[in-house]
């Protein structure tokens, strides 16, 4: 059985019978309910938060009140100079930006990293040139707050006179970044303070530095506002609400790009589908594939998944290769559509598609860690440039059979590497390299990224991960300004937090520790492949 639904240029077409959970769905008028902005869609508990955080639905109208603020800015920075783009920014604060930019071929630096190496690679480009997009929603995310003392103290360095001029500060209104931007004389642009960070797309979240960077911000309000206005609520071919049915049907999705245009919105839909479904012991884990050929795209209990743009097949691929679910249509409509069909989703799910209770565990330790330093950790064994820490065996090819062999046929390996993934870029093809000898899911992430992610589901989700952290050394590491410690203290305490985290709910971990990054991430690789031919 394949079912197309299709509205404003965006089709979802699926070969998953979806109909239990569409007449769940419909005859409790949730979509109607939904479009009315109903708090109470998600359980009285959820109610208090989703009162404040529905304003995502329409967002795309009241954006349109930046499009002018945002051409003005952009002709006077490329006035003054300032023409290449930095963003600061975590999660929801940064991934929009990124997809959007990809998609369009337009550069952008995102700067979602505590790396020393990568912050400082960044530092060493054009600061002449250089406008810091500084975003984020509370106003008071570490690694973020870090980078823009860094750019702060590099732009006085550099002898910069006006240093703000090369600040633009995105955040909620009556949050300390608020202030902090305009006594730096920064140009401030206040958010939606209704839409939450990872429905915030087509907020100024989404769009003040991808409008900065070159962005026509207008076509990606025009195809959400088309997308919308042909889903009328009663009618139950939504192609939102067909996607939010078979996302709720499956342990797992798997995304991967069709290749037809649109550029890496997996790793944004990752951070809208963990944060917003794991937790409470249940959700969906979503896992971004590299390409739809990849290990991983196909299994049981995964819902494979391709994201197009509009001119792609609406089938997705060929029969052999075709997937569960197909997504095309312009990345406006695809935001709102995942946004929509996460929600949905939610409610088949029952939980509270707005929280993320257990972020802030990894947060608080990491806290703790950096006021009371690390804990001596005495290494296993060390083989070459990897010391190794929780496993039983005296080889890295050992301690990776012992790891995943901890892998339950309903359970997943996540692999987690705090390094840089601009020069240690090698170290995702763990992902899958371990796909394909598992045949269960494999999922990647960037610390201290991932940890505004998957991070949620790995600690609140379904309990059936297995977990594999990678950190290294870093050549030169590189201060925080006014603060006592490093990032390459910073990273490793965030590290540490996750591990301490992790193994307070006795969930496998092993922790392999590189001393010399390449040479280190060469041997993982190698170790790897060798337990593929084992
Ligand atoms: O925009 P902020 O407040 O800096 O937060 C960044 C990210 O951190 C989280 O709050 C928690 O991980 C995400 O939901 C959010 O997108």
């Amino acid at each position: 059985m394949i079912r197309m639904d299709t509205a404003g240029g965006l089709a979802v077409t699926t070969t998953v019978d979806a109909s239990a959970a569409l007449q769940t769905l419909t005859s409790a008028e949730v979509p109607a309910k939904l479009a009315a902005a109903d708090a109470g869609l998600w359980g009285p508990d959820a109610a208090e938060e989703a009162a404040i955080r529905l304003g995502w639905i329409d967002t795309f109208t009241r954006s349109r009140s930046l499009v002018s603020t945002l051409d003005e800015l952009r002709t006077r920075l490329r006035g003054e100079g300032l023409t290449r783009v930095v963003l600061a920014g975590m999660g929801g604060s940064s991934l929009a930006p990124e997809v959007i930019c990809r998609t369009l071929d337009v550069p952008l630096t995102v700067l979602d990293t505590t790396d020393p190496g990568q912050v400082s690679a960044a530092l060493a480009e054009d600061l002449a040139a250089t406008v810091v997009v500084v975003s984020s929603k509370s106003g008071g995310t570490v690694e973020t707050e870090s980078i823009r003392r860094a750019y702060a103290q590099a732009f006085t360095d550099a002898g910069i006179k006006d240093v703000g001029k090369h600040f633009v500060v995105v955040t909620d209104p009556g949050s300390p970044l608020e202030q902090l931007g305009k006594a730096m004389n920064a140009t401030v642009i206040l958010a939606d303070p209704n839409v939450g960070g990872r429905y915030s797309a087509l907020t100024a979240f989404g769009l003040v530095p991808a409008a900065l960077a070159g962005v026509n911000i207008t076509d990606l309000l025009d195809e959400a506002a088309a997308f919308a206005a042909s889903i009328p609520a009663e009618q139950p071919d939504n192609p939102a609400l067909l996607l939010g049915a078979v996302l709720a049907s499956r342990d797992t999705i798997a995304i991967a790009d069709d290749g037809s245009g649109i550029v890496g919105l997996g790793d944004w839909a990752e951070q809208l589908i963990a944060e917003s479904t794991g937790k409470d012991g249940k959700g969906v884990l979503p896992v971004v594939v590299e390409s739809p050929v990849a290990p991983g795209l196909h299994g049981p209990g995964v819902l494979s998944s391709l994201v197009g743009g509009s001119k792609s097949s609406a089938s997705g691929g060929s029969q052999l290769n075709a997937p569960d679910v197909a997504v095309n249509g312009p990345l406006g409509a695809q935001f709102l559509c995942w946004e929509l069909a996460t929600a949905y989703a939610g409610r088949l799910i029952g939980i509270d598609p707005f929280n993320q209770p257990n972020v802030t565990e990894s947060k608080n330790n990491t806290k703790a860690i950096l006021e009371s330093g690390l804990d001596t950790e005495t290494p296993d064994f060390t083989e070459g440039a990897i010391a190794v820490y929780g496993t039983n065996a005296s080889t890295v090819v050992d301690a990776l059979i012992e790891l995943t062999g901890q892998v339950r046929s309903d359970g997943y390996l996540a692999i987690m590497a705090y390094l840089d993934r601009e020069a240690d870029s090698a170290t995702a093809e763990t992902r899958a390299l371990l796909a394909e000898l598992l045949q269960t899911p494999v999922t990647f992430g960037w610390g201290p990224r991932f940890l505004h992610s998957t991070g949620q589901f790995h600690k609140g989700g379904r309990p059936t991960g297995v977990f594999l952290q990678i950190t290294g050394d870093s050549a030169a590491d590189l201060e925080v300004p006014g603060r006592d410690y490093t990032f390459g203290g910073l990273q490793a305490a965030q590290a540490a937090g996750d591990r301490r985290a992790l193994r307070d709910r006795q969930r496998p971990l092993l922790h392999l520790h590189l001393s010399d990054r390449d040479a280190g991430v060469a041997q993982l690789l190698a170790a790897a492949k060798e337990l593929g031919e084992s």
